[in-house]
């Protein structure tokens, strides 16, 4: 049986009266990869801003586990839903190495106090093996993160965003820029993360769609265009349409 993580209902929101995501439904399945796709400006981010409260909606809800998130304070929902995004381009800190990056991430010192008491204990030492296992940087944990590759950049963020434990996972084009070897280590590394995390990916690329999702919705105009597997909406009209429309040349 499939359980709902994450259901918005009914979502909406205006820009000075432009409608950027409009009475969206979308289920998320625990454990599971959603794939949000759609030609630019379709409202994909504008939908992930509202998930994670960068936004607030005109109306709707988002439930998350049955409880409405919908408006509520960007930290609020990190820490207590424990929703992680991680935005479109690497974002580490250049002059500390792979290990420190993480380990920030990890304990999430947020006063001076933690970091004085502090420790790198062997549960911590532990959790820190885990994710530099995870995004596969445990040779790489001793180099400076200005050193790494652009790929090896954007795993490093990806293992920043699982340091803190998150339930959902939200990634921003996580494959943008990386050579075709490095988009199918990312998706291998996506779908390793799929079980114990769910994860929603906005994504163009679709090779890299069709290598990591569960379920695929597009969206157009701020709205549900169509949703499904990889395949369905593949051949579905609307949306060989509305790509053959787009004029960034981007889609199937
Ligand atoms: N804060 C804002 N104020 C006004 N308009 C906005 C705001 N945020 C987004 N928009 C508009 O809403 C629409 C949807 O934008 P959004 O960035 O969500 O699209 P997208 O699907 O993520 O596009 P892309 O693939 O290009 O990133 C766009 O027309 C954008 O200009």
């Amino acid at each position: 049986m499939n359980t709902v993580l994450l259901d918005i209902q009914d979502l909406s929101v205006s820009f000075s009266g432009f409608h950027a995501v409009s009475k969206v439904n979308l289920q998320v399945e625990k454990g599971k990869i959603h794939v949000i796709i759609g030609p630019n400006g379709a409202g994909k981010s504008t939908l992930m801003d509202l998930i994670t409260g960068k936004t607030k909606p005109t109306a709707g809800r988002i439930l998350y586990e049955g409880e409405n998130i919908a408006g509520k304070e960007p930290s609020v929902i990190a820490s207590k839903y424990r929703i992680g995004r991680k935005f479109q381009g690497p974002n580490v800190f250049d002059n500390m190495t792979v290990y420190e990056n993480i380990e920030i991430a990890l304990t999430g010192y947020t006063s001076i106090w933690k970091a004085f008491s502090y420790r790198r204990t062997d549960k911590v030492k532990a959790q820190m093996k885990n994710v530099l296992d995870l995004v596969q940087l445990y040779d790489q944990k001793d180099r400076m993160a200005v050193e790494l590759s652009h790929g090896q950049r954007q795993w490093l963020e990806i293992g920043m965003v699982i340091a803190q434990s998150p339930n959902l996972i939200i990634l921003d084009e996580p494959a943008a820029g990386m050579t075709d070897t490095e988009t199918y280590k990312t998706g291998e590394m996506v779908k390793g993360l799929a079980g114990e995390h769910t994860l929603i990916v906005i994504e163009h690329d679709m090779d890299f769609v069709e290598q990591i999702a569960d379920k695929v919705t597009v969206l157009h105009q701020g709205r549900v265009l169509a949703e499904g597997s990889f395949q369905e909406v593949k051949e579905n009209r609307e949306v060989i349409r509305v790509y053959l429309q787009d004029e960034s040349g981007e889609g199937f």
